[in-house]
């Protein structure tokens, strides 16, 4: 049986070259075939999982430029049964889409907010007078260029496959602000993943007081098991109330790993294991 897989469409996204080269490894080491399911917006790729419309989303999670994709941490710890399997490590390459031959004539660029932001020195820099619009996904951004191909002043941020698949010019094949521009994914599905050497978790504070934090986070560091990521976001109910993401290394079969996992309940109010899972590192 193939594996629905929803991801960020219209075909041609980042988040897609991603959930291909995913496919392809399912298919080489599993012999597992798949099927793509492109969906408007993030949050709607991940409830797509939650309702078993697709046994897979792929989202993106955390870029080296612009730092965490918020709806995705937002719409994990909402939606109550998704699991992380995999990580996924990718290099993102932006560029200039656009009919136009000169930059001068460029007036609008589209694109998807993230790669607006990991963008936005050489956007200043060749672009410095342009209306900078967001879009849903950096495929949504080639609308406006296909719409009127005489339109020779807007410009979109995608990638060069999306250039190849819609036969549009690139006017700058590289944009991005930083040339080891990369991107974080995570392949989410309902099976708790237990056998990678990474955990990621989520957790409320009982109370705003001294030690809120270090407590749950001294479980880890008197075990000596190293915490590889933490972001905060807002739990939304009032001002300066936090959740907090945190990754660290190890295995839950671990005893040190097991012995910080079964402690960290105490320090903790609400507490959300997103899994054990691997990263495949995609060049
Ligand atoms: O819009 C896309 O192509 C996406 O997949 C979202 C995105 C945008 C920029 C970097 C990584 C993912």
């Amino acid at each position: 049986m193939r594996f629905s897989i929803a991801h960020l469409g219209p075909t041609g996204t980042h988040t897609e070259t991603a959930t291909l080269a995913y496919t392809q490894w399912l298919k080489e080491t599993q012999g597992q075939d798949s099927l793509l399911c492109p969906y408007p917006s993030i949050a709607q790729t991940l409830q797509a999982v939650a309702k078993q419309e697709a046994d897979f989303a792929v989202v993106p999670v955390e870029n080296s430029t612009e730092g965490s994709v918020t709806i995705t941490l937002d719409t994990l710890w909402e939606l109550e049964t998704l699991q992380i399997q995999k990580a996924l490590v990718l290099p993102i390459t932006h560029s200039l889409l656009s009919r136009g031959t000169k930059l001068e004539e460029i007036k609008t660029v589209y694109s998807h907010p993230q790669a607006l932001a990991q963008c936005q020195k050489a956007l200043q820099k060749f672009l410095p007078q342009v209306q900078l619009i967001p879009t849903s996904s950096t495929v949504e951004a080639l609308r406006d260029l296909n719409q009127d191909p005489e339109n020779k002043t807007v410009g979109a941020i995608a990638s060069s496959r999306a250039s190849q698949l819609y036969n549009l010019p690139i006017l700058i094949p590289s944009l991005n602000d930083y040339p080891d521009n990369c991107t974080r994914f995570w392949v989410v599905g309902l099976d708790a993943a237990t056998n990678g050497k990474y955990i990621s978790l989520g957790f409320t504070t009982p109370a705003n007081q001294p030690g809120a934090l270090v407590r749950p986070l001294s479980v880890f560091a008197q075990r000596e098991i190293n915490l590889t990521r933490i972001e905060s976001r807002p739990t939304k109910r009032s001002l300066g109330e936090y959740l907090f993401f945190i990754d660290i290394e190890g295995n839950a079969t671990q005893t040190d790993v097991h012995a910080a996992l079964e402690d960290l309940p105490q320090y903790t109010e609400v507490l959300k294991i997103f899994g054990n899972y691997d990263v495949l590192t995609v060049d």
